[in-house]
């Protein structure tokens, strides 16, 4: 095998009840690259060995970590999510950021790694406001009257525990919402504009009240109206806990572009961000 061509995982340990998700197999990557199943017993002494051969991918790149391959991406982020659990304790976890941040997509993901529920608000308050779209609030009661109600799905938010919480974009305006956002762990997606107005402007601005009176081409508008908002709001953001700055994540990865960000890769910087808060935190793991 050329072993400048190969990248090997390498994990030990006791499997723990959740661990694979009940299942008793697992997959390994053959020395082809082929996955393999492997069998393994409830609770044993497991060592998995995941070697990754691809000949047409540069040994640099797989050496230095600038390649992520699923498999790798689920396992690295399934064993952070174990190792933050116990220090979470319960807590909820509040995924702030602008509109199009990946508030929703990233955090339904985090939740699954670390086996919490997942809620989007709103949605909460869609539902608790007779089905209407967050669109025909805005239309029918105007914008004061749904921050009311989001500050109420907070406040509701706030008695729960093991949730992954996708925030609105602008619940971090108001303080009181971070009073309720505060009981948990608090992470602000931090995405360039230009990123996010390339994704509004491929799906729309029909489902963003803020943005759709905007003139122009999608992305250009989407651009120009993001672009105020960000300066209106990014020191309320900042309040988070914790950020996973996608620009961040490029260069660690050494890629030039942020956009092309895998959300599990997003998920696994979110998660190493929250171990960083809770390590800082009263002292950190030696509570
Ligand atoms: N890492 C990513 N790379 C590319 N596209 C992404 C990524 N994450 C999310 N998206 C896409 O961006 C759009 C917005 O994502 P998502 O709904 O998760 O964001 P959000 O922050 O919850 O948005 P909003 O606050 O407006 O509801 C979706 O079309 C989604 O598929
Ligand atoms: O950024 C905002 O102010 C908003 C974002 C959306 O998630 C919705 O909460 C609503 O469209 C307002």
């Amino acid at each position: 095998m050329d072993a400048k061509a190969v990248q090997t995982l390498n994990f030990s340990g006791f499997t723990r009840p959740g661990n694979f998700e009940g299942r008793r197999t697992g997959f390994s990557l053959s020395r082809t690259g082929k996955p393999e199943m492997v069998r393994m017993s409830r609770r044993k002494m497991v060592h998995m060995e995941i070697a990754c051969s691809y000949n047409n991918i540069p040994a640099s790149i797989l050496e230095s970590g600038g390649h992520k391959f699923p498999l790798e991406e689920e396992l690295i982020l399934k064993n952070k999510s174990q190792q933050i659990q116990p220090y979470l304790n319960g807590r909820c976890i509040y995924v702030v950021g602008m509109m199009g941040s990946g508030k929703t997509t990233v955090g339904k993901i985090m939740s699954q790694a670390l086996s919490y529920s997942f809620c989007d608000c709103d949605t909460l308050i869609e539902e608790e406001v007779d089905g209407n779209s967050v669109a025909d609030i805005f239309k029918l009661y105007g914008e004061s009257f749904f921050r009311d109600r989001e500050t109420e799905a907070l406040r509701k938010m706030s008695m729960m525990h093991k949730f992954v919480i996708s925030t609105g974009g602008g619940a971090v305006l108001r303080p009181i919402n971070w009073k309720y956002m505060h009981k948990g762990v608090s992470v602000w997606l931090d995405v360039p504009v230009d990123a996010l107005a390339k994704r509004i402007a491929a799906v729309g601005t029909n489902s963003r009240p803020l943005l759709h009176d905007e003139a122009g081409d999608a992305y250009t508008a989407a651009l120009m109206r993001l672009s105020s908002l960000f300066e209106e709001r990014g020191e309320f953001y900042a309040n988070a806990n914790a950020r996973v700055s996608l620009e961040n994540i490029a260069a660690k990865l050494g890629r030039s572009d942020a956009s092309d960000l895998s959300p599990t890769a997003i998920a696994i910087e979110a998660l190493e961000q929250v171990d960083n808060f809770l390590k800082a935190e009263d002292g950190g793991y030696a509570r």
